[in-house]
C-alpha cells in the first residue's frame, strides 16, 4: 500500500468519525456511509459515490460539512471532488475496505482520535447540534460564522445591517450559505452564467397551479423585453420559480447565444455590493450589472429592509429597463406584500406582468414524481408515487427529496422499491398518526391503479363492466371517506347525476355484505388510501 493511500484512508476514517457526530444517524447512513475515498493529491481529495444522485446531493448540500470534517482530520483545507462510480456499493465492504486501508493507523490510535472527537463540539463553525434532514443551520451558527471570518472594514460596517442570516426555514439547496465576503475580486461576467442545466422547459411539469406562470415565462423567453418587462413570478417555497427563471435564461441563450444573461440571488447581489464597497470599487459592481441583456434576480424578498441595496438595485433596474433589457424577478410573495420594500421599487415591479405559482394539485405532484423517476431512469411503482404525492402537498422540492430518499434507501439496502420500503424510508418524514387528507383525486388514482385503468376511464362515458364496476367502487369510497356532496361526486366522475352516485353507493354497500372477495378488495383499497 502506498503512503498516500494509507494517508488518505486514515484522514477519511477520522473525517468519518467527525461526520458521524455532525449528522443525525439516518443522514449519515444514507449519504455518507456509502462513499469512499479514491485518491488524494496535495489538497484535493476525490470521493467516490455509488450513484449520480448521491453525488449531486452531496455536492449541493454537504460540501461545507465534509470539508470541515476533513480539515478537522488533517488540519488543512481540501477541495473535494465527487466521482460517481455508478455501482451498488455494499456498505459493509466499504467499511471493511477503508478499515483495511487504515491498517497503518493502529486501532488504539483510532480509538483515541474517536474519543477525542467525542469530547469536542461538533465540527467547529459548522453546527452546534447534529445536522438534521433540513440541514438548517441556526441563525446563531451563521452569525458565529460571520464573526469567525473577522472584522469587516468600516465601509461595509455601514451596511452590515443589510447582511441577514439565510432563511433557514427553507430546505433550499441552491442558496449560498457562506457568502465569501472577503473575496473582493468579482469574477468576470461570463462566469455568472450559472444556470442549472436541469432547469429547462422540457423538465417542467405543467399543471393548473403553474400554467399561467409557465405560459408567461415562455412568452418572455421568446421575446425578451418585448412582452412583459419586468416579469415578476411569486409563490411559496419550492414551487418552481427558480426552475422557470433558469428555463427562461436557457431559452434566451439558445435563441441568441451572444446575449448576456445573468442569474443572481438577491442575497448574492447584496453581498457583491458589500464586497465592492470593501474593495473601494463600487463602480466595478455597477458596470457589471448594467451591461447585460437579461437580469434574473431570485428571491427579491431578501432585499426588504436593505435600503442601500434597494437603492443600488433601483438604479440597476432603471438603467436596464431604459435600455430595453429584460428583467425577471422572483419572490415568495407579491410585491405589495414585501414589507419595507421602497414604494418606487414596488411600483416598478408592477409595470410589467406579475404572476403567481400555487401549490400543485395531486395530479401535478404525481406527474412531477413520474418525470423525475423517468429522468433518473428508475422504475418506481405507481403506488409508491401516489403514496408520496398524496402526503407532500405544498413543496415540490420536498416531494423530490422524498422520492430521492426512497431511491437511496432501496439502493443502499439493495431492495426493490415497493410500498413497504417507501413507508420505512419515509417514516421520519411522515410520522405515524399524521392525519392524511383524503381527496377524491387520491381515491380515483388509487382505484384506477388497483384495477389497472387509466385515470380518465373513471370519468369517461364507458359502461363496460371492467370500467363501470371500479367506477362504482370509487364513487362508493368517495362517499364513505370524504365529506364531498353527492352532486359534486357525480360531477367529478364525468358529470354524472347525483342519483347515479346514490345507486353506486347502495349497490357496493349491498354487495360488500354478501361477497367476501369484494369486501376484501374494498378493505385493501381503504388501507391504501389511508396509509
Ligand atoms: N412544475 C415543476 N416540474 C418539475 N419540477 C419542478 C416543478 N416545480 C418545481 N420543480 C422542482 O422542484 C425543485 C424546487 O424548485 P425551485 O427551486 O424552482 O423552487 P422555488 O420556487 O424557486 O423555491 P424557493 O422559494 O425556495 O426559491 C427543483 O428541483 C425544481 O426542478
Amino acid at each position: 500500500m502506498s503512503a498516500d493511500t494509507a494517508y488518505m484512508a486514515s484522514i477519511w476514517q477520522t473525517a468519518l468519525i467527525h461526520m458521524k457526530k455532525a449528522f443525525i444517524k439516518p443522514l449519515f447512513e444514507t449519504w455518507i456511509k456509502s462513499t469512499m475515498p479514491l485518491s488524494i493529491n496535495d489538497n484535493v481529495i476525490e470521493i467516490g459515490t455509488p450513484k449520480q444522485f448521491v453525488k449531486e446531493w452531496l455536492e449541493s448540500r454537504y460540501v461545507p460539512v465534509i470539508k470541515a470534517a476533513l480539515k478537522a482530520a488533517a488540519n488543512k483545507d481540501f477541495e473535494v471532488i465527487f466521482i460517481n462510480m455508478d455501482m451498488d456499493i455494499d456498505i459493509e465492504s466499504v467499511e471493511e475496505e477503508t478499515a483495511l486501508l487504515t491498517i497503518e493507523v493502529p486501532a488504539t490510535e483510532l480509538d483515541i482520535i474517536s474519543e477525542k472527537i467525542e469530547n469536542q463540539p461538533i465540527i467547529p463553525a459548522i453546527a452546534e447540534k447534529p445536522i438534521t434532514d433540513n440541514d438548517a443551520l441556526t441563525n446563531t451558527d451563521y452569525l458565529k460564522y460571520l464573526d469567525d471570518i473577522g472584522d469587516i472594514p468600516e465601509a461595509a460596517a455601514a451596511l452590515s445591517t443589510e447582511i441577514s442570516p439565510p432563511d433557514t426555514t427553507k430546505n433550499n439547496i441552491k442558496k449560498e450559505r457562506y457568502p465569501n465576503r472577503q473575496n473582493t475580486n468579482l469574477p468576470p461576467i461570463s462566469e455568472e452564467f450559472n444556470l442549472n442545466p436541469k432547469y429547462i422547459f422540457s423538465t417542467f411539469v405543467i399543471g393548473n397551479s403553474n400554467r399561467l406562470a409557465h405560459a408567461a415565462s415562455l412568452a418572455v423567453s421568446e421575446a425578451p423585453a418585448q412582452v412583459y418587462n419586468p416579469f415578476f413570478i411569486y409563490g411559496g417555497v419550492g414551487l418552481g420559480k427558480t426552475h422557470l427563471m433558469h428555463a427562461i435564461g436557457h431559452r434566451i441563450k439558445e435563441n441568441n447565444p451572444n446575449s448576456k444573461v445573468v442569474y443572481i440571488s438577491s442575497e448574492k447581489f447584496t453581498n457583491e455590493l458589500i464586497n465592492s464597497i470593501i474593495s473601494g470599487n463600487p463602480e466595478n459592481f455597477r458596470q457589471r450589472y448594467r451591461n447585460i441583456d437579461v437580469l434574473l434576480v431570485d428571491d427579491i424578498q431578501f432585499l426588504s429592509k436593505k435600503e442601500h441595496t434597494q437603492e443600488e438595485f433601483f438604479h440597476t433596474f432603471n438603467t436596464l429597463h431604459d435600455a430595453n433589457k429584460q428583467i425577471i424577478i422572483s419572490s415568495d410573495r407579491a410585491p405589495r406584500e414585501i414589507q419595507t420594500l421602497e414604494d418606487r421599487l414596488r411600483s416598478r415591479f408592477e409595470w410589467g406582468l406579475i404572476t403567481d405559482i400555487q401549490p400543485p394539485d395531486l395530479e401535478t405532484r404525481i406527474a412531477v414524481l413520474r418525470k423525475k423517476a423517468m429522468m433518473e431512469s428508475l422504475n418506481v411503482p405507481n403506488e409508491v408515487i401516489v403514496y408520496i404525492a398524496s402526503r407532500i402537498e405544498n413543496n415540490i422540492r420536498e416531494l423530490e427529496g422524498a422520492l430521492i430518499r426512497v431511491i437511496a434507501y432501496a439502493s443502499l439496502n439493495n431492495q426493490p422499491i415497493d410500498i413497504d420500503l417507501a413507508t420505512e424510508a419515509l417514516k421520519d418524514i411522515f410520522p405515524d398518526g399524521r392525519p392524511k387528507q383524503i381527496t377524491t383525486d387520491l381515491i380515483k388514482d388509487i382505484v384506477a391503479t388497483y384495477f389497472k385503468l387509466k385515470l380518465e376511464d373513471l370519468s369517461a362515458k364507458k359502461r363496460t363492466r371492467n370500467v363501470a364496476f371500479p367506477r362504482q367502487i370509487a364513487m362508493y369510497l368517495c362517499r364513505e371517506l370524504t365529506e364531498i356532496s353527492l352532486p359534486k361526486i357525480g360531477e367529478i366522475f364525468g358529470g354524472r347525476d347525483h342519483t347515479t352516485v346514490i345507486h353506486a353507493h347502495d349497490k357496493i354497500h349491498r354487495e360488500r355484505n354478501s361477497d367476501a372477495k369484494l369486501n376484501n378488495t374494498i378493505k385493501d383499497l381503504i388501507k391504501r388510501i389511508e396509509s
